[in-house]
């Protein structure tokens, strides 16, 4: 097998012609063999393995920096600089992350995750590399999904200053997660599908095939100045005019052309972008006709292409989505964003149902809260789907567009808490902290599928800035008996007992009942709160149950720092109450790629890890 023989960076240089066309088709077949099994990733990164391969036979690593935005196409980067073995154990708990890692490879020259931040981390490398003085390139990889980011282009802005050489490889493969959106998507369109490139490809083609050896030679000469290079391709104006030099598009699937333009691009002062067109999926044909599906895929049998695992029991994104699409119809002013997510938050049946009510800003958090805003502003009642991590980039937008305004915006927050295999740039653990700091805002998490539509329903009928956070995966259908009207503050009283009281939000209730179940069966009286609102905690009911409750236990699957627990001693410190506290939270710290029901042991707010601490804590005080 070709693909044994690169082990290491730079190995790919030691192969023949023939030998990278067999690797191309073998990175492919190990790609599909190992995610079918693990998950991942697969659509964008059968897409790139050319490309990859090209920018690897051009590229000096780890001395040249290579950044991959987003980074969930980088795994024929990982296989190219000797991580094989990695893929075991990729997004596994203590395996290989699906993203660059500095920590993981000197050939990894940035960590990602977020989109549209791979132009200012290069830019900034570019600088860097000017000021010390030193010698290496510095390359942008960013997807036409995420240029649609608003970072991208103030990155762009910037870039266009820069006199050295810095390089911005788009790869375009007409595709975000679903759909690209906008008017940047549509000029790309327009320079793919152009007719004079079209000819313009049947030309070089003819050049560079028919007569290789005079070919290149003539290639190469009209390759010497900027202008020579201009006679060969298609300017992306755009770009050109903001001081950018544009080549291409170029085949993204053609390993020899790419080499070319790339060596070219090196040459060059100034940042330069380089088109390349590919086709996400490549090679697999249910990944070629959904990319969407296969974008970030579940383990699945490769000659059918579906799921190893069927699901069962709907999750807490099905249950939006159904209640959203009931929404529609009975709220006419109900309108629904997204930025680039509409399968993934499940807005997708109401973009079907009720597309004038429905907006994809693209990958565009910041925008997407301002817009929601302005819409909020004019008399809609705006919700914004968006997942817990990616929110993180609109803070501002969330407090002076709509808090300070007291603008009723909804904030449908899903992915919050551990989300897995995406690890740390993804695990939505911030939100009840960042949320919680701003006035205004009202912050709910509910407890099982039937909460969520309650909340739903009180979130929608509210007047100012509000958010309903719940985790990825199986909504939970327990403690259906419980089904309290929503009212604004209060928390619902499902067991009432003396002693220990546990005090829980949102996917944390479900855990507290079992360790209720576990410390009755142990003889200890137990009371069960569903805390229901983060902000404003329900301060009427702590006074009261402070007063017949020894120990205090607050649960919640978000960071301790600023969190839903610190808010709950922060008020029985301000009443002078004497009960003991334990907050049960996640550690002030990142968390790794793993299985959520080992990462929740490894944090200690398992049912288990929370049932000890609490025994030691009880029983230690009981006299
Ligand atoms: C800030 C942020 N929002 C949303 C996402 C989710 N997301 C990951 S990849 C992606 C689409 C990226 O499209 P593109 O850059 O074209 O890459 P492709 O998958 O097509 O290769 C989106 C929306 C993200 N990673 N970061
Ligand atoms: C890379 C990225 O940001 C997305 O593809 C993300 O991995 C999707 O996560 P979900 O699988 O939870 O929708
Ligand atoms: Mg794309």
């Amino acid at each position: 097998m070709v693909l044994e023989k690169i082990n290491q960076a730079n190995d790919i240089k030691k192969l023949d012609k023939g030998e990278l066309l067999v690797l191309a088709d073998e990175i492919r077949e190990f790609l599909m063999q190992k995610i079918s099994v693990s998950g991942g990733h697969l659509a964008s990164n059968l897409g790139v393995v050319e490309l990859t391969m090209a920018l690897h036979l051009v590229f000096e690593l780890p001395e040249d920096k290579m950044i991959w935005d987003v980074g969930h196409q980088a795994y024929t980067h990982k296989l190219l600089t000797g991580r094989r073995d990695g893929f075991d154990s990729l997004r596994k708990y203590g395996g290989m992350s699906g993203f660059p890692k500095r920590k993981e490879s000197s050939c990894d020259a940035f960590d990602t995750g977020h989109s549209s931040t791979s132009i200012s981390a290069g830019l900034g490398y570019v600088r860097a590399r000017d000021i010390l003085g030193e010698q290496y390139h510095v390359l942008s990889v960013i997807g036409d999904g995420s240029l649609t980011g608003g970072m991208a282009y103030e990155a762009l802005n910037n870039a266009s200053r820069v006199k050295s050489n810095f390089i911005i490889v788009l790869n375009d493969n007409n595709m975000s997660i679903s759909e690209n959106v906008g008017g940047m998507s549509t000029y790309l369109g327009e320079l793919r599908t152009n007719e004079a490139y079209t000819g313009l490809k049947t030309g070089i083609t003819n050049v560079l095939n028919k007569i290789p050896v005079y070919g290149e030679r003539f290639v190469k000469h009209i390759h010497k100045t900027k202008n020579g290079i201009k006679q060969l391709f298609i300017p992306g104006m755009l770009f050109e005019n903001m001081g950018i030099t544009y080549l291409g598009p170029v085949d993204g699937h053609n390993i020899q052309q790419m080499c070319r333009v790339f060596q070219e691009a090196k040459k060059l002062d100034g940042a330069v972008l380089v088109h390349v067109l590919t086709k996400k999926g490549k090679g697999y044909v249910p990944a070629e006709r959904h990319p969407a599906r296969f974008h970030g895929a579940e383990p699945f049998e490769i000659e059918t292409g579906l799921p190893k695992k069927k699901r069962v029991k709907p999750n807490y994104t099905d249950i939006f989505s159904t209640v959203m699409r009931k929404f529609g119809d009975r709220y006419p002013n109900v309108a629904a964003i997204t930025a680039a997510m509409p399968d993934g938050t499940g807005l997708k049946r109401f973009s079907n149902m009720f597309p004038d009510r429905f907006f994809d800003v693209g990958i565009a958090e910041a925008h997407a809260v301002t817009f929601a805003a302005g819409l909020a502003a004019a008399g809609l009642t705006p919700v914004v789907a968006v997942y817990s991590s990616f929110l993180q980039r609109a803070y501002d937008q969330v407090l002076h567009d709509v808090c300070i305004q007291n603008l009723h915006v909804v904030f449908a927050i899903d992915r919050a808490g551990l989300v897995g295999s995406d690890g740390e740039t993804h695990q939505g653990i911030f939100d009840l902290s960042y949320l919680s700091t701003i006035p205004n805002m009202c912050v709910m998490a509910p407890k099982n599928k039937w909460e969520l539509s309650d909340m739903m329903k009180f979130a929608v009928e509210y007047t100012g800035p509000i958010a309903l956070r719940y985790p990825r995966g199986e909504a939970y259908d327990g403690l259906q008996e419980f089904r309290a009207p929503m009212v604004y503050g209060k928390s619902e009283v499902l067991f009432d007992e003396e002693g220990i009281l546990l005090l829980a939000v949102g996917s944390m209730v479900k855990t507290a009942h079992e360790v209720r179940l576990y410390l009755k069966k142990l003889g200890y009286p137990c009371s069960l709160v569903n805390a229901r609102f983060v902000k404003p905690i329900d301060e009427d009911l702590l006074r009261e149950l402070e007063q017949e409750h020894r120990l205090i236990v607050t649960l919640e699957e978000n960071v301790r720092c600023g969190g839903f627990g610190e808010h709950v001693l922060d008020y029985l410190h301000e009443i002078g109450s004497r009960a003991r506290i334990i907050q049960v939270a996640l550690p002030d710290d990142y968390i790794e790629h793993g299985n959520v029901e080992i990462l929740k042991k490894e944090a200690g707010i398992d049912a288990e890890s929370i049932e000890k601490r609490i025994l030691a804590e009880y029983i230690g005080n009981s006299d």
